[in-house]
């Protein structure tokens, strides 16, 4: 049976080296251990063996990569592909160069090149090259490395520039399926790579328009005691890894969320809030931990003024709506519509009673929101679906993800406004002239559900984030992404004892993250749970 090469799975990439298999175990066996585990690929690695001897051990391992259906690449060595009949070869950038070696293969062979660098990756696209081997990101004791390990910065940085004159082929939800039009090289990253940290390598290595394949590992399999356990449990973690990064929706959030957390500190957007007085500090203090600048006012004869202030936004929070409320809300829309400024909705309590219904009905009806954000029951009340699941102002109650989706979507398309629905897991969708976009998360820590006014609070993020950034549906993900990740983060310092204690650790927190971010540091964002429905 011949293997396609354009349908080749890099996901979980073998690399042999006998030196390192255990004892009790061999090449072999540790081979086919990992297939049975799930490896996808496999390149014979052999840098000791004698030409006789590789060929031997090459044509058992090739019976096993044939009855998997998986190709068997061979490391260095073209007269070894040949003699072995193996799918394809990997080079190094001093082996042979790769023109020479397709002239010998043919078209239909796979060619792997190793990379370190964004001219070497440009160099892979001149060439006829299959895949890349991007390394080392992390320090290895499987070889001597020549350069320093490049980090999944470096990884990012080459995958810029690896594909990016290819148009990703986009479905009719504007998602993307990492396949592309033309030619697009895959790519896998290799050095130091084992199942703890093969999630962080994947979601910290990716640019906009670009996404590793797969890892390439030698010792966390061939080393192992139990090598299908070990390939096992890679494999589970990067399969969930590489999915959530095909992606296009999320990598552009990942991509652009450090930059806005860091850039809302850096522009200081004017956060206008008109807010329920159960929330008024909590909202403020946490405005200010972002770096934006917060204003609580309900004077009708200062909102000109306030919405004249470059990079300002409105936040209406119903939390304690009255009719005079309704007519200031009104009033406040207006002169943030005037000057082309965002107004961000909170439907606080919408749906526990008629009153707060029909003053939500009046803000729907003048509209322009640009997002509204909400809890289940809010969302559901806003969204006009009868059974919102009210007590109070508190959510009770949890609809199918699926049914969660749909009230979202109803409301994102009837309002035209990015729409969010917080809760254990958080739903956000946009509707827009060209796409749909639609993102699930799960990140945050239940301590969120204890304290009062956290949903007030994420408000005041997205309005200040919303104020500073074009694309809304970003800006409320990053805005979200950073509020959840701090929650967790703050809980793990072990300074919290329970919801008391949480409050403080949670505004240090954001602070923390502001502070790295501002440092060019984006690893917090590798915590993200984030996931494309
Ligand atoms: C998948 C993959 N990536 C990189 C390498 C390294 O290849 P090379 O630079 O030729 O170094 P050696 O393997 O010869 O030490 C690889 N083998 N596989
Ligand atoms: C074979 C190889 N090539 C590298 C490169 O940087 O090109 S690093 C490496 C060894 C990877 O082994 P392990 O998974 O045990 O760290």
């Amino acid at each position: 049976m011949s293997i396609d090469k354009k349908v080749v799975d890099y996901s979980v990439y073998l690399v042999t080296d006998s030196s390192l298999v255990p004892e009790s175990s061999s090449l072999v066996r540790q081979v086919e251990e990992a297939i049975r585990g799930g490896a996808t690929i496999v390149q014979l690695r052999e840098k000791e063996a004698e030409t006789r001897d590789f060929i031997e051990i090459g044509k058992k391992i090739h019976e096993l990569t044939r009855k998997a259906g998986i190709p068997l690449i061979i490391n260095d060595r073209l007269d070894v592909v040949l003699a072995l009949d193996a799918e394809g070869i990997h080079v190094g950038q001093d082996d042979m160069d790769i023109p020479t070696i397709r002239k010998h293969l043919g078209p239909e062979k796979i060619i792997g090149v190793s990379v370190s660098n964004i001219e070497e990756a440009r160099q892979a696209r001149v060439d006829d090259v299959d895949y890349v081997g991007i390394g080392a990101v992390f320090g290895t004791q499987t070889k001597n490395l020549k350069k320093s390990p490049m980090g999944t910065g470096g990884v990012s940085e080459i995958l810029m520039v690896l594909n990016d004159d290819e148009e990703e082929e986009q479905s009719a939800s504007g998602e993307t399926n990492g396949n592309k039009l033309a030619r697009r090289i895959q790519s896998v990253a290799i050095g130091g790579i084992n199942q703890s940290n093969a999630e962080s390598v994947i979601k910290e290595s990716f640019s906009a328009h670009d996404h590793l394949d797969g890892v390439a590992v030698v010792s966390c399999i061939i080393g192992a005691e139990d090598a299908f356990k070990a390939t096992k449990q890679l494999k589970e973690t990067v399969v969930e890894a590489l999915d959530i990064m095909k992606s296009r929706t999320i990598r552009e959030l990942l991509a652009a969320t450090t930059y806005m957390v860091a850039a809302v500190a850096e522009t200081s957007p004017f956060v206008h809030h008109m807010t329920n007085t159960v929330v008024t500090n909590f909202s403020a203090n946490m405005t200010i931990t972002v770096g934006a600048s917060p204003a609580m006012s309900e004077c009708v004869e200062e909102f000109d003024d306030f919405a004249k202030i470059p990079n300002s936004s409105l936040l209406i929070n119903m939390g304690t709506a009255t009719f005079e409320g309704l007519a200031r809300f009104q009033a406040g829309m207006k002169a943030y519509y005037k000057q082309n400024r965002r107004v961000v909705l909170d439907p606080v309590g919408a749906g526990a009673s008629q009153h707060r219904k029909n003053v939500l009905q009046q803000l729907l009806e003048l509209g322009g929101f640009a997002v509204i954000k909400g809890n289940e029951g809010e969302i559901t009340a806003a969204a006009g679906v009868e059974g919102a699941k009210v007590r109070g102002v508190d959510s009770v109650g949890s609809e199918s993800i699926e049914k969660r989706f749909e009230i979202v979507e109803k409301l994102a398309s009837t309002t035209g406004s990015v729409v969010l629905m917080t809760g254990e897991e958080d739903v956000l969708v946009h509707h827009d002239k060209k796409n749909t976009r639609k993102l699930l998360f799960r990140n945050g820590h239940e301590y969120l559900s204890k304290i009062t006014g956290s949903g007030c609070v994420l408000g005041s993020l997205v309005t200040a984030f919303s104020a500073c950034f074009e694309d809304a549906f970003l800006a409320t993900g990053a805005a979200l992404l950073l509020y959840t990740i701090a929650s967790e983060r703050a809980v793990e310092t072990g300074r919290v004892h329970g919801p008391g204690s949480f409050v403080p650790a949670l505004i240090d927190q954001i602070y923390q993250i502001s502070q790295e971010s501002q440092n060019r540091d984006s690893s917090w964002i590798s915590r993200a749970k984030v996931y494309p429905y």
